[in-house]
Protein backbone atom coordinates (compact mmCIF):
# COMPACT_ATOMS: atom_id res chain seq x y z
CA UNK A 1 0.00 0.00 0.00
CA UNK A 2 1.45 3.53 -0.66
CA UNK A 3 0.42 6.56 1.20
CA UNK A 4 1.90 9.71 -0.37
CA UNK A 5 1.62 12.59 -2.28
CA UNK A 6 0.15 11.51 -6.33
CA UNK A 7 2.28 14.38 -8.18
CA UNK A 8 5.62 13.63 -9.94
CA UNK A 9 8.08 16.50 -10.62
CA UNK A 10 10.60 17.09 -13.01
CA UNK A 11 13.12 19.90 -12.21
CA UNK A 12 14.89 22.56 -14.35
CA UNK A 13 17.74 23.97 -11.98
CA UNK A 14 19.34 27.24 -12.59
CA UNK A 15 20.79 27.97 -16.33
CA UNK A 16 23.52 29.22 -15.52
CA UNK A 17 25.76 26.70 -13.64
CA UNK A 18 25.30 24.21 -16.55
CA UNK A 19 24.20 21.06 -13.51
CA UNK A 20 21.18 20.69 -15.74
CA UNK A 21 21.21 17.00 -17.49
CA UNK A 22 19.29 18.00 -20.90
CA UNK A 23 17.24 15.10 -22.73
CA UNK A 24 18.31 14.73 -26.25
CA UNK A 25 17.46 16.79 -28.80
CA UNK A 26 16.72 13.98 -31.20
CA UNK A 27 14.45 12.19 -28.22
CA UNK A 28 12.63 15.49 -27.44
CA UNK A 29 12.82 18.11 -30.12
CA UNK A 30 12.78 21.96 -29.11
CA UNK A 31 12.25 20.81 -25.52
CA UNK A 32 15.61 22.02 -23.41
CA UNK A 33 15.41 25.82 -26.00
CA UNK A 34 11.72 25.99 -24.86
CA UNK A 35 12.51 25.57 -21.42
CA UNK A 36 15.24 28.07 -21.15
CA UNK A 37 13.54 30.76 -22.56
CA UNK A 38 10.32 29.68 -20.22
CA UNK A 39 13.25 30.34 -17.53
CA UNK A 40 14.71 33.45 -18.28
CA UNK A 41 11.20 35.33 -18.92
CA UNK A 42 10.14 33.51 -15.81
CA UNK A 43 12.66 35.44 -13.52
CA UNK A 44 12.40 38.27 -15.45
CA UNK A 45 8.96 38.37 -14.33
CA UNK A 46 9.59 37.60 -10.97
CA UNK A 47 12.62 39.87 -10.56
CA UNK A 48 9.80 42.60 -11.45
CA UNK A 49 7.29 41.26 -8.98
CA UNK A 50 9.98 41.62 -6.52
CA UNK A 51 10.79 45.10 -7.25
CA UNK A 52 6.74 45.92 -6.63
CA UNK A 53 6.78 44.06 -3.26
CA UNK A 54 10.22 45.91 -2.34
CA UNK A 55 8.47 49.40 -3.23
CA UNK A 56 5.56 48.20 -0.79
CA UNK A 57 7.54 47.76 1.74
CA UNK A 58 8.77 51.53 0.98
CA UNK A 59 12.48 49.47 -0.09
CA UNK A 60 14.31 50.90 -2.97
CA UNK A 61 12.72 49.06 -6.17
CA UNK A 62 16.20 47.09 -6.17
CA UNK A 63 16.35 45.96 -2.91
CA UNK A 64 16.64 42.26 -3.11
CA UNK A 65 19.21 42.71 -5.79
CA UNK A 66 21.63 44.89 -3.48
CA UNK A 67 21.04 42.31 -0.98
CA UNK A 68 22.69 40.01 -2.77
CA UNK A 69 18.94 37.98 -3.48
CA UNK A 70 19.49 36.97 -7.13
CA UNK A 71 22.69 36.99 -7.62
CA UNK A 72 23.30 33.66 -10.18
CA UNK A 73 22.61 31.31 -9.68
CA UNK A 74 18.96 31.61 -9.43
CA UNK A 75 15.81 29.85 -9.79
CA UNK A 76 14.12 26.55 -10.27
CA UNK A 77 11.26 24.97 -12.17
CA UNK A 78 9.50 22.14 -11.00
CA UNK A 79 7.22 20.64 -13.90
CA UNK A 80 4.27 18.58 -12.17
CA UNK A 81 1.90 16.03 -13.35
CA UNK A 82 -0.50 14.81 -11.18
CA UNK A 83 -2.38 11.57 -12.24
CA UNK A 84 -5.74 11.37 -12.60
CA UNK A 85 -8.09 9.42 -9.63
CA UNK A 86 -8.45 6.77 -12.12
CA UNK A 87 -4.89 6.49 -13.43
CA UNK A 88 -3.79 5.46 -9.80
CA UNK A 89 -2.89 1.97 -8.74
CA UNK A 90 -6.40 0.68 -6.64
CA UNK A 91 -3.84 -0.03 -3.85
CA UNK A 92 -2.55 3.32 -3.54
CA UNK A 93 -4.06 5.52 -0.80
CA UNK A 94 -2.58 8.64 -1.82
CA UNK A 95 -4.60 11.45 0.00
CA UNK A 96 -3.24 14.33 -1.82
CA UNK A 97 -2.06 15.24 -5.17
CA UNK A 98 0.71 17.59 -2.98
CA UNK A 99 -0.58 17.37 0.49
CA UNK A 100 -0.06 20.65 2.42
CA UNK A 101 2.71 23.05 2.55
CA UNK A 102 4.31 26.57 2.20
CA UNK A 103 6.80 27.21 -0.55
CA UNK A 104 10.39 28.05 0.90
CA UNK A 105 11.95 30.72 -0.91
CA UNK A 106 10.74 34.74 -1.87
CA UNK A 107 7.38 34.13 -4.29
CA UNK A 108 6.62 31.19 -6.73
CA UNK A 109 4.92 31.84 -9.77
CA UNK A 110 2.38 29.09 -10.49
CA UNK A 111 0.96 27.92 -13.95
CA UNK A 112 -1.60 25.30 -14.54
CA UNK A 113 -3.30 23.89 -17.48
CA UNK A 114 -7.07 24.74 -15.68
CA UNK A 115 -7.77 21.84 -14.01
CA UNK A 116 -9.12 22.41 -10.51
CA UNK A 117 -7.33 20.90 -7.12
CA UNK A 118 -5.22 23.47 -5.78
CA UNK A 119 -6.36 25.57 -2.79
CA UNK A 120 -4.82 27.80 -0.01
CA UNK A 121 -5.24 28.21 3.58
CA UNK A 122 -5.70 32.04 4.33
CA UNK A 123 -5.43 31.75 8.32
CA UNK A 124 -2.44 29.04 8.29
CA UNK A 125 -2.31 29.07 12.19
CA UNK A 126 -6.19 29.00 12.88
CA UNK A 127 -7.72 25.75 13.80
CA UNK A 128 -9.72 24.05 12.24
CA UNK A 129 -8.32 25.10 9.25
CA UNK A 130 -10.50 26.59 6.05
CA UNK A 131 -9.46 25.79 2.65
CA UNK A 132 -10.44 27.69 -0.77
CA UNK A 133 -10.81 27.02 -3.97
CA UNK A 134 -7.86 28.52 -5.94
CA UNK A 135 -10.13 29.41 -9.32
CA UNK A 136 -7.29 29.36 -12.35
CA UNK A 137 -7.18 32.29 -14.55
CA UNK A 138 -6.14 32.05 -17.76
CA UNK A 139 -3.08 33.67 -18.72
CA UNK A 140 -2.49 34.12 -15.45
CA UNK A 141 0.56 33.05 -12.81
CA UNK A 142 -0.66 32.60 -9.13
CA UNK A 143 1.73 33.62 -6.99
CA UNK A 144 2.69 32.43 -3.59
CA UNK A 145 4.49 34.17 -0.98
CA UNK A 146 7.53 32.10 0.47
CA UNK A 147 8.71 31.39 3.99
CA UNK A 148 11.70 33.19 3.77
CA UNK A 149 9.93 36.83 2.78
CA UNK A 150 7.94 35.71 5.66
CA UNK A 151 10.96 36.07 7.11
CA UNK A 152 12.49 39.29 6.26
CA UNK A 153 8.95 40.69 6.63
CA UNK A 154 8.40 39.61 10.00
CA UNK A 155 5.01 37.97 8.93
CA UNK A 156 4.09 41.07 7.11
CA UNK A 157 3.77 39.09 4.19
CA UNK A 158 2.26 35.62 5.34
CA UNK A 159 3.89 32.59 3.69
CA UNK A 160 0.67 30.78 1.49
CA UNK A 161 0.13 27.49 2.74
CA UNK A 162 -1.52 25.16 -0.04
CA UNK A 163 -2.13 21.99 -1.29
CA UNK A 164 -3.64 20.13 -3.93
CA UNK A 165 -6.32 17.88 -4.15
CA UNK A 166 -5.84 14.51 -5.93
CA UNK A 167 -7.85 15.54 -9.64
CA UNK A 168 -9.93 13.49 -10.76
CA UNK A 169 -8.93 13.78 -14.07
CA UNK A 170 -4.93 14.66 -15.14
CA UNK A 171 -3.41 17.62 -14.14
CA UNK A 172 -0.10 19.51 -15.28
CA UNK A 173 1.26 22.30 -13.73
CA UNK A 174 4.54 24.52 -13.59
CA UNK A 175 5.82 26.28 -10.10
CA UNK A 176 9.13 28.26 -10.55
CA UNK A 177 9.99 28.88 -7.42
CA UNK A 178 12.19 32.36 -7.01
CA UNK A 179 14.74 31.43 -4.04
CA UNK A 180 17.41 33.64 -2.81
CA UNK A 181 20.73 33.41 -3.69
CA UNK A 182 23.19 31.21 -1.29
CA UNK A 183 25.60 33.58 0.25
CA UNK A 184 22.57 35.81 1.03
CA UNK A 185 21.61 36.74 4.31
CA UNK A 186 17.74 36.66 4.98
CA UNK A 187 16.85 38.93 8.05
CA UNK A 188 14.50 41.51 9.74
CA UNK A 189 13.71 44.27 7.57
CA UNK A 190 13.79 47.55 9.87
CA UNK A 191 10.65 48.57 8.31
CA UNK A 192 9.14 45.39 9.90
CA UNK A 193 10.04 45.50 13.55
CA UNK A 194 10.03 47.87 16.53
CA UNK A 195 10.31 47.37 20.10
CA UNK A 196 6.39 46.67 20.42
CA UNK A 197 6.90 43.90 17.88
CA UNK A 198 10.49 42.40 17.68
CA UNK A 199 11.62 40.06 14.90
CA UNK A 200 10.31 36.67 15.55
CA UNK A 201 12.83 34.76 13.44
CA UNK A 202 16.78 35.25 13.66
CA UNK A 203 19.10 36.48 10.40
CA UNK A 204 20.19 33.24 8.59
CA UNK A 205 21.82 32.41 5.44
CA UNK A 206 19.48 31.25 2.51
CA UNK A 207 21.58 28.27 1.15
CA UNK A 208 21.59 27.03 5.55
CA UNK A 209 17.78 27.53 5.30
CA UNK A 210 16.92 25.72 2.02
CA UNK A 211 19.13 22.84 3.04
CA UNK A 212 17.33 22.67 6.91
CA UNK A 213 13.89 22.64 4.64
CA UNK A 214 14.98 20.02 2.60
CA UNK A 215 16.24 17.48 4.88
CA UNK A 216 13.03 17.74 7.13
CA UNK A 217 11.25 17.28 3.62
CA UNK A 218 13.28 14.53 2.19
CA UNK A 219 15.05 12.76 4.69
CA UNK A 220 12.66 11.18 7.08
O1 LIG B 1 0.49 22.11 -8.82
C1 LIG B 1 0.15 23.08 -8.16
O2 LIG B 1 -0.85 23.77 -8.43
C2 LIG B 1 0.97 23.47 -6.93
C3 LIG B 1 2.36 22.95 -6.91
C4 LIG B 1 3.11 23.35 -5.68
O3 LIG B 1 2.56 23.85 -4.75
C5 LIG B 1 4.57 23.17 -5.61
O4 LIG B 1 5.16 22.55 -6.50
O5 LIG B 1 5.18 23.66 -4.63
FE1 LIG C 1 3.96 24.75 -3.42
Amino acid sequence: MLIGDSKETFYVGPLADGLNQWPLEEDLPSWRSTMETYHQKVLSAGTKLLSLIALSLKLDEDFFGKVGALNEPLGFIRLLHYPGSGDLDSSSEEVYGASAHSDYGMITLLMTDGVPGLQICREKSKQPQVWEDVPSISGAFVVNIGDMLERWTNCLFRSTLHRVLPPRQERYSVASFMEPSKDCIVECLGSCCSEACPPRFPPIKASDYLEERLRLTYVK
